[in-house]
């Protein structure tokens, strides 16, 4: 049964348009949109980390205002050749002190409130995902999907955390506190506030030399570095079959091909701009800011213009500035960065998802019909239908089975019985009630896959899974239906054993948990994939005997494999080209021309001469 995801599964949003454009102002602005609106739950948490570190920016000017009033005190001493007054000077550094603990203690509750909102918002972003991915439909969950989940969680949670929890405060304060200190250099003294401000046009020159093209290449980064990834997942998902085909070179060679695809691109957007970091912080940093401002700011102090105090805390001014400049341009790169992680993020949690039933429907009985359904893997109008306009019923206790040449469409026609997703047009009910409408649909509709899908729990959880409170009689007597009871029993932990963990399972004992977890649930609907043609016979015969006992008074749809096995059920719908072609028992069938070539081709003619093989339906009756 396949469970692959149809193509439409995707977001129409326009926000996921823009994402969808390689236009990388688009993508920028679809970005900016998306980090927005992921924001909003804790925009007020944000603000707050704003405003704090607002007032943490402010407070760093008061250390230099204290430190100019010091300065005066000692000059004043000095020139005078008076005592020092030792209580301006106590009371000052008091102020220097407690304002540069207010500045910290400010900053400190700016970022806490932030990290606080960051953890709020990861655990609100891993809510929605769960609330959202239950309501989604079960044919989205592909390897790929869940491959998208996993980053998505892992990766772009972790990057727009820099931005939750470190932007707000870091870029606020790398505004107001070059800002507020300007003022005060200027409030010192208009000329030195001019000698602070003198390398500012260089260092906005080399900033924006840096920055040049950055929303491309931002864009850019992010799509070589998935690309980096789905390679590395790509090799190590495939691992089995590229070694047992002696690919390894040639798979491994994609994986190196885009990781060196990576090095070089970073390594020639990175370059130029280190080289513009480096000549910033070691030539225009600190030895032009004091070249300017103690060279130019002696004279004045020499013309006794202003006192050396003043010089002193406009330069140590003047040399903080680049720093904030730079914390501003790491923060806006940061925004770029966390912008793509966002349009990842809004765009998984607005996965379509199926319209939920009307609590408390319930069908009168368990027939199930199909009425001129038609369903394609792709929402376009001209898509091809894998299903095309299919009608029938299964009456309640019967069992029909689906048999077609492959690809005919046979198991798209049992996924949307157990809605994996919903028709493009028609409608599948259970009684009188569309499947669409009915809240619980699984209480109704029970399934056993080709792939058991056992999860890393211990057996019994694993039989349980659909029926927690089920008591141990209840799991004993489902697991001895199946035919498994003593090999559970056999283990060392017996119903505790953890699958995958203490023990592992042949494909054929797996199944039969399968099945034993089906019977607890008791389903009246069961859809069964006739999965035993791999299996040896003595597994296959116990297969179809648990599978006997499941589909016991159940209205059953059986994906078939092999015409030999569904001879004795009650219907056979004969399925081509997603079309049915022919419905009746085998008997009345026996001169359908598509029913017979499928027994020629599947060489089924020369087993049941040979064999007898169990028959689905024959512990029925
Ligand atoms: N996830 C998918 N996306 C797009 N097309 C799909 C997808 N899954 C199946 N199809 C197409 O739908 C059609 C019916 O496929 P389906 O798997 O239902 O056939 P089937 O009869 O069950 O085949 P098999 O016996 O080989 O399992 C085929 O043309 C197939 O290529």
């Amino acid at each position: 049964m396949s469970t692959t995801a149809p193509a439409h599964a995707v977001s129409q949003d326009p926000v996921h348009d823009s994402a969808g454009t390689d236009d990388p102002k688009a993508q920028q602005k679809a970005g900016a949109r998306a980090l927005n609106e992921l924001m909003k739950p804790v925009s007020v948490r944000l603000t707050a980390g704003r405003i704090l570190a607002v007032i943490s920016g402010i407070f760093a000017v008061f250390p230099y205002v204290a430190l100019v009033h010091i300065g005066d005190v000692l000059l004043a001493s000095y020139n005078s050749g008076a005592a020092v007054d030792d209580d301006a000077v106590r009371r000052w550094i008091r102020i220097l002190v407690l304002t540069f603990a207010l500045r910290l203690l400010s900053y400190f509750i700016a970022l806490l409130v932030t990290h606080l909102a960051d953890i709020k918002l990861g655990h609100i972003i891993q809510l929605r995902m769960v609330k959202r991915f239950a309501r989604v439909p079960l044919a989205w969950f592909t390897s790929t999907n869940s491959g998208r989940v996993r980053k998505a969680l892992q990766d772009d949670v972790g990057t727009i955390h820099q931005l939750i929890a470190h932007q707000p405060v870091d870029g606020t304060n790398a505004v107001v506190m070059p800002v507020a200190l300007m003022v005060y250099a200027f409030i010192v003294d208009w000329r030195l506030g001019l000698l602070a401000i003198a390398t500012i046009p260089l260092y906005v020159a080399a900033m924006s030399m840096s920055l040049r093209g950055m929303g491309r290449k931002t864009v850019e980064l992010d799509q070589r570095l998935s690309t980096v990834s789905a390679r590395m997942v790509e090799f190590v998902t495939g691992i089995v079959v590229v070694k047992a085909f002696g690919q390894v070179g040639r798979a491994h060679r994609r994986y190196q091909d885009a990781a060196d695809d990576f090095y070089d691109f970073y390594t020639d957007w990175v370059k130029p701009l280190i080289r513009v970091s480096a000549l910033g912080t070691s030539f225009l940093a600190v030895p032009l800011v004091l070249l300017i401002n103690l060279g130019v700011g002696s004279i004045l102090v020499h013309h006794d213009v202003v006192t050396a105090a003043d010089l002193l805390a406009t330069s140590l001014i003047a040399l903080l500035i680049p720093y904030a400049l730079e914390t501003l341009m790491n923060s806006m790169w940061a925004q770029q960065i966390a912008g793509a992680s966002a349009l990842r993020l809004v765009e998984l949690l607005d996965t379509p998802t199926l319209p939920d039933g009307e609590v408390g429907l319930e069908p009168r009985c368990h027939d199930v019909t199909f009425e001129h359904v038609s369903y394609s893997y792709t929402a376009e109008a001209d898509a091809p239908l894998a299903v095309d306009d299919v009608s029938f019923v299964l009456p309640q206790g019967s069992v029909t089975a689906l048999i077609g040449p492959s690809g005919s469409g046979k198991s798209t026609i049992a996924t949307l019985l157990a809605r994996f997703d919903d028709p493009r047009s028609g409608t599948v009910r259970i009684g009188d009630v569309p499947i669409a409408a009915l809240p619980d649909l699984y209480s109704h509709v029970g399934f056993v896959l080709q792939d058991p899908q056992l999860l890393t729990i211990s057996i019994r959880d694993n039989i349980t899974l659909g029926r927690p409170d089920a008591t141990d009689d209840d799991i004993r007597t489902a697991a001895r239906a199946a035919r498994i009871l003593d090999e559970i029993e056999a283990l060392p932990r017996g119903f505790d054993t953890v699958y995958g963990a203490d023990a592992g399972l042949s494909g054929g004992q797996a199944q039969r948990i399968a099945i034993a977890r089906a019977l607890l649930v008791d389903a009246p609907v069961l859809i069964l994939d006739e999965a035993t043609a791999l299996t040896d016979p003595e597994s296959e015969h116990q297969i179809q005997q648990a599978l006997s006992a499941l589909a016991r008074g159940k209205t059953v749809l059986v994906i078939a494999h092999r015409p030999e096995v569904i001879k004795g059920v009650d219907q056979i719908i004969v399925v081509n080209d997603g079309r049915v072609s022919a419905i009746g028992t085998h008997d009345e069938l026996r001169d359908d021309p598509d029913y017979a070539r499928l027994w020629r081709n599947t060489g089924a003619d020369a087993r049941v001469s040979h064999t007898a093989p169990a028959d689905l339906d024959g512990d029925r009756r």
